[in-house]
Protein backbone atom coordinates (compact mmCIF):
# COMPACT_ATOMS: atom_id res chain seq x y z
CA UNK A 1 0.00 0.00 0.00
CA UNK A 2 1.39 3.76 -0.88
CA UNK A 3 -1.91 5.19 0.39
CA UNK A 4 -2.70 5.80 3.88
CA UNK A 5 -6.83 4.91 4.98
CA UNK A 6 -6.80 8.52 5.36
CA UNK A 7 -5.36 9.31 2.41
CA UNK A 8 -7.98 7.10 0.39
CA UNK A 9 -11.22 8.76 1.85
CA UNK A 10 -10.16 12.04 1.52
CA UNK A 11 -10.01 11.01 -2.50
CA UNK A 12 -13.08 9.18 -2.93
CA UNK A 13 -15.12 11.47 0.35
CA UNK A 14 -17.02 13.90 -2.79
CA UNK A 15 -19.48 12.32 -5.63
CA UNK A 16 -16.92 11.97 -8.68
CA UNK A 17 -19.08 14.53 -10.82
CA UNK A 18 -18.14 17.61 -8.70
CA UNK A 19 -15.32 19.80 -9.57
CA UNK A 20 -11.83 18.40 -9.33
CA UNK A 21 -11.04 22.07 -8.29
CA UNK A 22 -13.43 21.75 -5.66
CA UNK A 23 -12.03 18.56 -4.37
CA UNK A 24 -8.40 19.78 -4.23
CA UNK A 25 -8.74 22.97 -2.24
CA UNK A 26 -11.49 20.94 0.11
CA UNK A 27 -8.26 18.27 0.33
CA UNK A 28 -5.56 20.78 0.70
CA UNK A 29 -8.20 22.03 3.82
CA UNK A 30 -7.56 19.15 5.49
CA UNK A 31 -4.29 19.82 5.68
CA UNK A 32 -3.25 16.70 2.95
CA UNK A 33 -2.56 17.88 -0.41
CA UNK A 34 -3.90 15.93 -3.49
CA UNK A 35 -0.70 17.20 -5.20
CA UNK A 36 1.78 15.73 -2.26
CA UNK A 37 0.45 12.59 -3.48
CA UNK A 38 0.75 12.56 -6.80
CA UNK A 39 4.08 14.17 -6.73
CA UNK A 40 4.90 11.54 -3.63
CA UNK A 41 3.44 8.85 -7.00
CA UNK A 42 5.83 10.42 -9.25
CA UNK A 43 8.95 10.00 -6.88
CA UNK A 44 8.26 6.23 -6.47
CA UNK A 45 7.71 5.82 -10.39
CA UNK A 46 10.98 7.44 -10.98
CA UNK A 47 12.67 5.70 -8.28
CA UNK A 48 11.03 2.32 -9.50
CA UNK A 49 11.83 2.68 -13.26
CA UNK A 50 15.26 4.21 -12.69
CA UNK A 51 14.41 6.94 -14.59
CA UNK A 52 16.83 9.94 -15.15
CA UNK A 53 14.97 12.71 -16.22
CA UNK A 54 12.16 14.21 -14.45
CA UNK A 55 8.79 12.66 -15.49
CA UNK A 56 5.72 15.17 -15.76
CA UNK A 57 1.84 14.20 -14.64
CA UNK A 58 0.35 14.07 -17.93
CA UNK A 59 -3.25 13.01 -16.70
CA UNK A 60 -4.94 12.59 -13.67
CA UNK A 61 -8.17 11.12 -13.37
CA UNK A 62 -10.61 10.80 -10.66
CA UNK A 63 -12.54 7.33 -12.05
CA UNK A 64 -15.86 5.80 -11.16
CA UNK A 65 -16.25 2.28 -12.49
CA UNK A 66 -20.29 1.42 -12.29
CA UNK A 67 -21.89 -1.58 -12.45
CA UNK A 68 -21.09 -2.91 -16.47
CA UNK A 69 -17.91 -1.06 -16.91
CA UNK A 70 -15.14 -3.17 -17.99
CA UNK A 71 -11.88 -2.23 -20.37
CA UNK A 72 -10.56 -5.12 -22.90
CA UNK A 73 -6.77 -6.19 -23.32
CA UNK A 74 -4.75 -2.44 -24.21
CA UNK A 75 -1.54 -0.18 -23.84
CA UNK A 76 -2.00 3.02 -22.30
CA UNK A 77 -0.10 4.70 -25.20
CA UNK A 78 -2.30 2.65 -27.96
CA UNK A 79 -3.48 6.12 -29.70
CA UNK A 80 -1.84 8.51 -31.63
CA UNK A 81 -3.09 11.32 -28.81
CA UNK A 82 -1.43 8.82 -26.38
CA UNK A 83 1.86 8.49 -27.52
CA UNK A 84 3.18 10.71 -25.02
CA UNK A 85 2.13 8.66 -21.99
CA UNK A 86 5.52 6.65 -21.19
CA UNK A 87 4.07 5.14 -17.00
CA UNK A 88 0.66 4.83 -15.64
CA UNK A 89 0.05 4.42 -12.12
CA UNK A 90 -3.32 3.56 -10.45
CA UNK A 91 -4.28 3.77 -6.88
CA UNK A 92 -6.85 1.86 -5.77
CA UNK A 93 -9.81 4.00 -3.41
CA UNK A 94 -12.09 0.93 -2.40
CA UNK A 95 -11.85 -2.20 -2.61
CA UNK A 96 -12.66 -6.02 -4.72
CA UNK A 97 -15.37 -8.11 -2.77
CA UNK A 98 -16.10 -5.20 -0.28
CA UNK A 99 -16.93 -2.74 -2.25
CA UNK A 100 -17.29 -4.13 -5.82
CA UNK A 101 -17.79 -7.46 -7.65
CA UNK A 102 -15.82 -8.33 -10.80
CA UNK A 103 -13.27 -5.56 -11.68
CA UNK A 104 -10.02 -7.63 -11.44
CA UNK A 105 -7.19 -5.84 -13.38
CA UNK A 106 -5.03 -8.39 -15.44
CA UNK A 107 -1.86 -8.23 -17.02
CA UNK A 108 -1.52 -10.31 -20.70
CA UNK A 109 1.69 -11.52 -19.48
CA UNK A 110 4.22 -12.14 -16.56
CA UNK A 111 3.75 -11.49 -12.85
CA UNK A 112 1.33 -11.06 -11.18
CA UNK A 113 -1.31 -12.18 -13.54
CA UNK A 114 -4.20 -11.01 -11.47
CA UNK A 115 -4.06 -7.85 -9.21
CA UNK A 116 -7.63 -7.48 -6.79
CA UNK A 117 -7.62 -3.72 -6.07
CA UNK A 118 -7.47 -3.41 -2.23
CA UNK A 119 -7.75 -0.23 -0.80
CA UNK A 120 -4.93 1.90 -0.93
CA UNK A 121 -2.76 0.26 -3.30
CA UNK A 122 -1.17 1.62 -6.13
CA UNK A 123 -0.29 -0.22 -9.64
CA UNK A 124 2.40 1.10 -11.72
CA UNK A 125 3.69 -0.29 -15.25
CA UNK A 126 4.58 1.47 -18.65
CA UNK A 127 2.37 2.97 -20.45
CA UNK A 128 3.56 1.03 -23.95
CA UNK A 129 2.56 -2.74 -25.19
CA UNK A 130 4.93 -4.45 -22.60
CA UNK A 131 2.11 -4.07 -19.76
CA UNK A 132 -1.32 -4.95 -22.34
CA UNK A 133 -3.67 -5.07 -19.45
CA UNK A 134 -7.28 -5.51 -19.37
CA UNK A 135 -10.04 -4.72 -16.34
CA UNK A 136 -12.73 -7.15 -16.11
CA UNK A 137 -16.57 -5.96 -15.94
CA UNK A 138 -17.51 -4.60 -12.59
CA UNK A 139 -20.88 -6.87 -11.86
CA UNK A 140 -21.92 -5.46 -8.41
CA UNK A 141 -21.02 -1.92 -6.78
CA UNK A 142 -18.70 0.79 -7.85
CA UNK A 143 -14.85 0.50 -8.57
CA UNK A 144 -13.03 3.74 -7.28
CA UNK A 145 -9.41 4.70 -8.78
CA UNK A 146 -7.39 7.63 -8.80
CA UNK A 147 -5.62 7.16 -12.30
CA UNK A 148 -2.53 9.06 -13.38
CA UNK A 149 -0.48 9.38 -16.23
CA UNK A 150 3.33 10.12 -16.41
CA UNK A 151 5.04 11.82 -19.61
CA UNK A 152 9.25 12.40 -20.10
CA UNK A 153 7.63 15.14 -22.41
CA UNK A 154 7.42 18.41 -20.64
CA UNK A 155 5.35 19.98 -22.95
CA UNK A 156 2.07 17.29 -21.50
CA UNK A 157 3.01 18.49 -18.52
CA UNK A 158 -0.90 18.87 -17.13
CA UNK A 159 0.02 21.53 -14.32
CA UNK A 160 1.59 23.82 -17.11
CA UNK A 161 -1.70 23.75 -18.80
CA UNK A 162 -3.99 24.20 -15.94
CA UNK A 163 -2.04 27.16 -14.88
CA UNK A 164 -2.79 29.08 -18.61
CA UNK A 165 -6.40 28.17 -17.58
CA UNK A 166 -6.37 29.60 -14.24
CA UNK A 167 -4.44 32.37 -15.40
CA UNK A 168 -7.14 33.85 -17.88
CA UNK A 169 -9.74 33.37 -14.94
CA UNK A 170 -10.56 36.74 -13.05
CA UNK A 171 -11.70 35.89 -9.55
CA UNK A 172 -15.27 38.11 -9.86
CA UNK A 173 -16.46 35.64 -12.36
CA UNK A 174 -18.48 32.71 -11.99
CA UNK A 175 -16.87 29.51 -13.50
CA UNK A 176 -19.86 27.75 -15.66
CA UNK A 177 -18.76 24.00 -15.99
CA UNK A 178 -18.79 23.32 -19.39
CA UNK A 179 -20.32 19.59 -20.59
CA UNK A 180 -17.73 17.72 -22.54
CA UNK A 181 -19.31 16.42 -25.92
CA UNK A 182 -22.39 14.64 -24.90
CA UNK A 183 -21.67 11.85 -25.91
CA UNK A 184 -19.16 11.71 -22.76
CA UNK A 185 -21.84 10.92 -20.50
CA UNK A 186 -23.91 8.53 -22.52
CA UNK A 187 -23.66 4.97 -20.90
CA UNK A 188 -24.36 1.44 -22.48
CA UNK A 189 -23.58 -1.44 -21.37
CA UNK A 190 -23.25 -2.76 -24.50
CA UNK A 191 -20.79 -1.34 -26.55
CA UNK A 192 -20.64 -3.70 -29.38
CA UNK A 193 -24.49 -2.21 -30.29
CA UNK A 194 -26.34 -5.04 -30.05
CA UNK A 195 -28.50 -3.33 -27.53
CA UNK A 196 -28.75 0.05 -28.55
CA UNK A 197 -32.10 0.85 -27.09
CA UNK A 198 -30.23 0.64 -23.50
CA UNK A 199 -27.99 2.93 -21.81
CA UNK A 200 -28.77 6.65 -20.35
CA UNK A 201 -27.02 9.98 -19.68
CA UNK A 202 -25.11 10.00 -16.64
CA UNK A 203 -26.03 13.40 -15.80
CA UNK A 204 -29.61 13.12 -16.40
CA UNK A 205 -29.18 9.81 -14.24
CA UNK A 206 -27.48 11.15 -11.22
CA UNK A 207 -30.39 14.01 -10.65
CA UNK A 208 -32.81 11.68 -11.31
CA UNK A 209 -31.63 9.53 -8.78
CA UNK A 210 -31.45 12.69 -6.60
CA UNK A 211 -35.48 12.88 -7.23
CA UNK A 212 -35.24 15.55 -10.22
CA UNK A 213 -36.27 16.35 -13.70
CA UNK A 214 -34.67 17.81 -16.38
CA UNK A 215 -37.11 20.94 -18.13
CA UNK A 216 -35.21 21.97 -21.12
CA UNK A 217 -35.92 25.56 -22.76
CA UNK A 218 -34.90 24.57 -26.08
CA UNK A 219 -37.28 21.54 -25.37
CA UNK A 220 -40.37 23.37 -26.16
CA UNK A 221 -39.15 24.17 -29.56
CA UNK A 222 -39.31 20.76 -30.78
CA UNK A 223 -36.72 21.64 -33.71
CA UNK A 224 -33.67 21.56 -31.15
CA UNK A 225 -31.38 18.23 -31.14
CA UNK A 226 -32.21 16.30 -28.38
CA UNK A 227 -28.11 16.08 -27.33
CA UNK A 228 -28.12 19.75 -27.66
CA UNK A 229 -30.77 20.35 -25.10
CA UNK A 230 -28.36 19.31 -22.26
CA UNK A 231 -26.19 21.77 -23.48
CA UNK A 232 -28.27 25.11 -23.18
CA UNK A 233 -30.34 26.29 -20.68
CA UNK A 234 -32.88 24.00 -18.65
CA UNK A 235 -34.77 24.01 -15.31
CA UNK A 236 -34.95 21.48 -12.89
CA UNK A 237 -38.36 19.57 -11.88
CA UNK A 238 -40.15 17.64 -9.21
CA UNK A 239 -43.25 15.64 -8.70
CA UNK A 240 -45.21 18.28 -10.39
CA UNK A 241 -43.28 21.18 -9.14
CA UNK A 242 -40.65 23.57 -11.56
CA UNK A 243 -38.09 25.67 -10.47
CA UNK A 244 -38.05 28.87 -12.52
CA UNK A 245 -34.51 29.35 -11.99
CA UNK A 246 -32.42 28.86 -15.37
CA UNK A 247 -29.46 27.05 -14.90
CA UNK A 248 -26.87 27.64 -18.11
CA UNK A 249 -26.21 23.54 -18.67
CA UNK A 250 -26.84 20.03 -17.24
CA UNK A 251 -23.39 20.22 -15.55
CA UNK A 252 -24.25 23.44 -13.43
CA UNK A 253 -27.77 22.43 -12.70
CA UNK A 254 -25.65 19.02 -11.54
CA UNK A 255 -23.21 21.11 -9.68
CA UNK A 256 -25.40 22.74 -7.95
CA UNK A 257 -27.73 19.46 -6.82
CA UNK A 258 -24.74 17.90 -5.63
CA UNK A 259 -23.68 20.48 -3.86
CA UNK A 260 -26.87 20.70 -1.80
CA UNK A 261 -26.80 17.29 -1.29
CA UNK A 262 -23.29 17.25 0.24
CA UNK A 263 -24.44 20.23 1.95
CA UNK A 264 -27.51 20.35 2.90
CA UNK A 265 -27.37 20.60 6.56
CA UNK A 266 -24.99 23.27 6.57
CA UNK A 267 -27.32 25.40 4.45
CA UNK A 268 -29.51 27.89 6.46
CA UNK A 269 -33.57 26.70 5.19
CA UNK A 270 -35.12 28.65 8.53
CA UNK A 271 -35.58 31.92 6.59
CA UNK A 272 -36.91 30.92 3.33
CA UNK A 273 -37.80 34.17 1.70
CA UNK A 274 -40.69 34.58 -0.27
CA UNK A 275 -39.79 35.46 -3.71
CA UNK A 276 -37.58 31.96 -3.39
CA UNK A 277 -40.82 30.55 -2.79
CA UNK A 278 -42.35 32.03 -5.59
CA UNK A 279 -39.99 30.37 -7.95
CA UNK A 280 -41.55 27.37 -7.39
CA UNK A 281 -44.37 26.75 -9.65
CA UNK A 282 -47.11 24.05 -10.81
CA UNK A 283 -45.65 22.88 -14.42
CA UNK A 284 -48.47 23.15 -17.02
CA UNK A 285 -49.49 20.18 -19.44
CA UNK A 286 -46.87 21.02 -22.30
CA UNK A 287 -43.75 21.52 -19.68
CA UNK A 288 -44.61 17.79 -18.47
CA UNK A 289 -44.13 16.71 -21.83
CA UNK A 290 -40.85 18.13 -22.86
CA UNK A 291 -39.69 16.32 -19.39
CA UNK A 292 -40.77 13.43 -20.61
CA UNK A 293 -39.60 13.66 -24.25
CA UNK A 294 -36.60 14.56 -22.63
CA UNK A 295 -36.41 11.42 -20.16
CA UNK A 296 -37.70 8.93 -23.19
CA UNK A 297 -34.36 10.01 -24.56
CA UNK A 298 -31.34 10.34 -22.07
CA UNK A 299 -33.10 7.64 -19.23
CA UNK A 300 -34.03 5.04 -21.60
CA UNK A 301 -33.75 2.42 -19.09
CA UNK A 302 -34.05 3.78 -15.60
CA UNK A 303 -33.42 0.11 -14.15
CA UNK A 304 -30.29 0.12 -15.38
CA UNK A 305 -29.77 3.17 -13.34
CA UNK A 306 -30.84 2.22 -10.40
CA UNK A 307 -28.67 -1.84 -10.74
CA UNK A 308 -25.56 0.32 -12.36
CA UNK A 309 -25.43 3.24 -9.67
CA UNK A 310 -26.38 0.50 -6.84
CA UNK A 311 -29.14 2.33 -5.64
CA UNK A 312 -32.23 0.94 -3.70
CA UNK A 313 -34.45 1.60 -0.83
CA UNK A 314 -31.80 4.06 0.59
CA UNK A 315 -32.04 6.36 -2.14
CA UNK A 316 -35.29 7.25 -1.59
CA UNK A 317 -34.42 8.96 1.49
CA UNK A 318 -32.20 11.49 -0.37
CA UNK A 319 -34.89 12.05 -2.52
CA UNK A 320 -37.09 13.12 -0.52
CA UNK A 321 -34.85 14.99 1.75
CA UNK A 322 -34.39 17.53 -1.03
CA UNK A 323 -36.70 19.99 -2.34
CA UNK A 324 -36.90 22.77 -5.12
CA UNK A 325 -36.68 25.36 -2.73
CA UNK A 326 -33.64 24.33 -1.28
CA UNK A 327 -32.42 23.92 -4.57
CA UNK A 328 -33.30 27.52 -5.33
CA UNK A 329 -30.85 28.85 -2.22
CA UNK A 330 -28.23 26.32 -3.19
CA UNK A 331 -27.82 28.15 -6.28
CA UNK A 332 -26.63 31.19 -4.72
CA UNK A 333 -24.65 29.20 -1.83
CA UNK A 334 -22.53 27.27 -4.78
CA UNK A 335 -21.70 30.64 -6.53
CA UNK A 336 -20.41 31.90 -3.48
CA UNK A 337 -18.74 28.59 -3.01
CA UNK A 338 -16.84 28.24 -6.49
CA UNK A 339 -16.05 31.86 -6.15
CA UNK A 340 -14.33 31.05 -2.47
CA UNK A 341 -12.20 27.91 -4.13
CA UNK A 342 -11.38 30.11 -7.53
CA UNK A 343 -10.21 32.99 -5.20
CA UNK A 344 -7.84 30.77 -3.10
CA UNK A 345 -6.93 28.55 -6.16
CA UNK A 346 -6.04 32.15 -8.12
CA UNK A 347 -4.33 33.25 -4.73
CA UNK A 348 -1.80 30.72 -5.36
CA UNK A 349 -1.27 31.63 -9.15
CA UNK A 350 1.54 33.92 -8.85
CA UNK A 351 4.03 31.14 -6.85
CA UNK A 352 2.72 28.37 -8.64
CA UNK A 353 3.79 30.47 -11.83
CA UNK A 354 7.06 30.79 -10.44
CA UNK A 355 7.35 27.13 -10.20
CA UNK A 356 5.61 26.23 -13.58
CA UNK A 357 3.94 23.93 -11.57
CA UNK A 358 1.12 23.24 -8.70
CA UNK A 359 2.30 23.22 -5.22
CA UNK A 360 0.75 23.43 -1.76
CA UNK A 361 0.97 27.06 -0.85
CA UNK A 362 0.94 28.11 2.63
CA UNK A 363 -1.67 30.94 3.23
CA UNK A 364 -0.67 33.11 5.88
O1 LIG B 1 -8.47 0.80 -13.18
C1 LIG B 1 -7.61 -0.02 -13.47
O2 LIG B 1 -7.31 -0.97 -12.74
C2 LIG B 1 -6.85 0.14 -14.78
C3 LIG B 1 -7.45 1.15 -15.69
C4 LIG B 1 -6.89 1.13 -17.07
O3 LIG B 1 -6.36 0.21 -17.54
C5 LIG B 1 -6.99 2.37 -17.90
O4 LIG B 1 -7.74 3.30 -17.54
O5 LIG B 1 -6.32 2.45 -18.93
FE1 LIG C 1 -5.04 0.89 -19.02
Amino acid sequence: SLLSPLEVNLLKLKDFAFVFISYFCEIQRDDLCCVELTERLKEKIEETFGCEYELFIEFTGLISWCKGASIGWHSDDNRSYLKQRDFAAVCYLNSYEKDFIGGLFRFQSGEPVTVAPSAGDVIMYTADDRNIHSVDEVTDGERLTLALWFSRDSSHDEDSKLLSRLSQCTSHEVCLPLPASTNMYWFCPHQDGSNQNIGFDVCVARLHLLGFDVHSLQGEDHSTDASEQLMGPLQLAKGGKLLTRKFANILHALQVVQFYHWKASELVTSNVENDTLEEVKAMSHSQLETINALKSVFLLDENLVATTFGYSCSGEDRKDSLDLTGIALAVTSWEEYSCKLLKELLSSLPQWKTYQTIHKVESD
